[in-house]
Order: C-alpha cells, then structure tokens, then sequence
C-alpha cells in the first residue's frame, strides 16, 4: 500500500468503463499532495512512456504583431510580411505568440489573479465554491480525462466551465467558482477582450493562407451562441518531474484556444514538431503576450490547410505553474464545410457537437487520432 499517497482530500470522478458501465473513482488532489512536501511520486502519475520527456528548447517562438496587421496602420510591404509570418507559424507548428493584441496587461493581470487566488484557498472552500458538473464531460473542478482505473494520471488540478453562451439560473450548472468574489467579473472582461481578438484571428488567418474570401471562418462564429470555455491549469512542483507529466499530449477539439500562462515561465508547454517528431519547450513567453493554438475545428475548416498543434506540459521539481486557456468554437449545431482544396478534399462536413463528442469519447489518445473522425477516408 502507498501510505505516502493517502490523503483526504479528493476528487471524485464518475467515468463509463469499456464496458458501458458507471465507475466512480476517489482521485488524489495533486496541489494537496504538493502541499504536504511530497518526497516519492505516488504509483498512480508515473508514465511508463517518460523516457520521450527529452526536449529541445524553442529560441524563436514566432510572435505576430497583431497592431501591424490592423489595416492602415503600417506600410503594405511591412504588414504582407506580418502575413507571412503568420501564415508560416499556424502551418509550420500550429501555435504562435500575439503581441500588440490589444488587451489591456490589467485584464490579463486581473484574470491572472482571480485564478491564482482562487488555487490558494483551502481544498475545502474551493470545492465547496464551484458548482457540480456531473453531466458534463471533461468540466468542473477535478483532473483531466479519466477514463479507466489504471490509467497514469497528469500532474494537474483544473477548473473547466463554460463562460459563453451564459449558463442559466435555472440549469444545475453552477458554472462560476463564488470565490474569490471578483472571480466572474476578471474573468468575463477578459473573455469578452479575447473574442475581439479571436474574431481579428479568424480573418487574419483566412488572409494569411491566402484564401480569397477573408470571412470564411469567422462566418461560422455567432455573436451569442459561439461557445468559449475557459480551462484553468494549475500544475504545483512535482517530486519527480521525469516521471509524471503535468497535462497528457493532446490536441484541442475548438477552433482556436488562447492562452496565458502564470507562475515558472521558464518551460512546461511543448509542442510536437511534425517535421522531425521532436518535442520543442516553449520558453521565451513574455507575460504580455499570448499564445494561439490551432484547434481540430480549424484544422477541419482549412482542409487541412493547417494542422491542429499536437502539444502537452511538463512538471517542475521545485517551481509551480499555471495557464488559463479560452477554447474557442462556432455554435453546437453549425455544420462546418472545409474550404475548397485544390487537390481531392479531405476533410468532410461536420456538425460541431459530432466531433466534440467524439472527441471526449476517445480522449485520452497517444497519437493524433480523434481528427480522423471528419477525414476522407
Ligand atoms: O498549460 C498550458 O500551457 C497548456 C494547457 C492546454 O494545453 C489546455 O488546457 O488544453
Ligand atoms: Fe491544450
């Protein structure tokens, strides 16, 4: 018995087995575990797949300045180089940084400091400040993705809820966390500033890989039935950080995901390079920029054009790192039809609930495979 893993404090987690049936699981809380200075890592959050931990570092993270890229504000020859910047960055890794965005440091700073403020609470008063999400996949506040009783769990503790649509009075959801109490308002400036700039994106992009209708993306979002759920990370010092991993390699099922990091911004995130298979660590990533993702829906909307970024976190031994991430996605019910390709298409149609669907029912995979679900055969 792994008398150096109990604890009292857990999350507990309801998950349909292979076989259909309903499985209910108590699951450590990981920020706890740090917290008691940790010294051996428990069975359950050792990966047996650790040795590809190895990384090279990225000196040049790609960061497009999204001032240049507004109309009329530089020189035509300046901003058709911004272009493709961008356009090179969302093909050659599927993320770039943004800088000039637009989005006052406060409102970051504010967002920030909601969510750091909320992980400091005791266990008890977070979970007892944030509503219940049984019926709803990957939210609440918990762990990421269980799926099984033996399966190697990330080093992580995450609040996942919707910020819009707004969720009625009336549903069971409780989606906002009560503390701290300014935790909504910081939050809903910030997700309000970051739709502008997701929406700029949307065009920019379409421009940027040169096709002729800008609007071909954007054309899928809806001023008030878009979705944006917001995924707060936390990921506290780890006792072994070549063993565990902080968030599972993954790719995100939205169309663009925007996200901020707090805490050791010294490494963590990694993105897969796909020309080499190698994992490269993001590390130059300034606090008043942020960094884009390209989601499974855009990957689908382009045609393939761009891939979605194959990416994961790693542990730290002795330092603790957060990220709040936006997951940006067109309505449940669009239906969204990949631009024209040259060559065969291969990409089909999809309704945007279908793929999401499919998506948390595969997830966790090791390789990129829920996208196949809207490929030509
Ligand atoms: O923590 C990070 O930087 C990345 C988080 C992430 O990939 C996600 O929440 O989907
Ligand atoms: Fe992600």
């Amino acid at each position: 018995m792994e008398t150096d893993t109990e604890n009292s404090c857990y999350h507990q987690t309801s998950f349909l087995d292979e076989k259909g049936s309903l499985k209910t699981m108590k699951i450590p809380v990981v920020q706890e575990l740090a917290r008691q200075g940790l010294k051996h890592l428990p069975d359950r959050f050792k990966r047996l797949d650790s040795t590809t931990f190895s990384h090279q570092v990225f000196e040049e993270m790609p960061s497009v300045n999204l001032a240049i890229l507004k109309e009329g504000s530089k020189s035509m020859m300046v901003r058709a180089e911004e272009l493709a910047k961008l356009a090179d960055a969302a093909r050659s890794l599927g993320v770039f940084l943004i800088k000039d965005h637009g989005i006052p440091l406060e409102v970051l700073d504010g967002a920030r400091d909601v969510v750091k403020c909320f992980f400091e609470l005791p266990f008890s008063e977070k979970k007892a400040c944030v509503g219940t999400y049984s019926d709803m996949d990957n939210m609440g506040y918990g762990q990421n993705y269980v799926k099984s009783e033996d399966q190697a769990l990330d080093w992580i503790d995450r609040l996942t809820f919707r910020a819009v649509p707004p969720v009625e009075d009336d549903e069971r959801l409780r989606v906002w966390p009560l503390k701290p109490t300014n935790f909504r308002e910081a939050m809903q400036r910030y997700v309000g500033e970051a739709r502008v700039v997701m929406n700029f994106l949307l065009v920019a992009l379409a421009e940027a890989l040169m096709i002729e209708n800008h609007h071909v993306f954007l054309k899928y979002f809806h001023p008030i039935e878009s979705e944006i759920k917001v995924r707060v990370n936390y990921y506290p010092p780890c006792p072994r950080p070549d063993l565990a991993i902080g968030l599972n390699q993954h790719s995100d099922p939205c169309a663009l995901t925007i996200l901020t990091q707090f805490g050791s911004t010294q490494q963590g995130l990694q993105v897969l390079n796909n020309k080499n298979q190698t994992w490269l660590t993001i590390s130059s990533w300034p606090q008043d920029q942020l960094l884009v993702v390209i989601g499974d829906l855009f990957e689908i909307m382009s045609n393939g054009l761009v891939h979605s970024a194959w990416h994961r976190v790693l542990t730290q031994k002795d330092v603790e790192r957060g990220s709040i991430a936006l997951f940006y996605s067109p309505p449940p019910t669009t239906r969204i039809e990949p631009v024209a390709a040259e060559e065969e298409e291969t990409y089909k149609k999809v309704v945007v609930e279908d793929y999401v669907r499919h998506y948390y029912k595969v997830s966790p995979t090791m390789e990129k495979i829920a996208i196949n679900f809207s490929k030509v055969n």
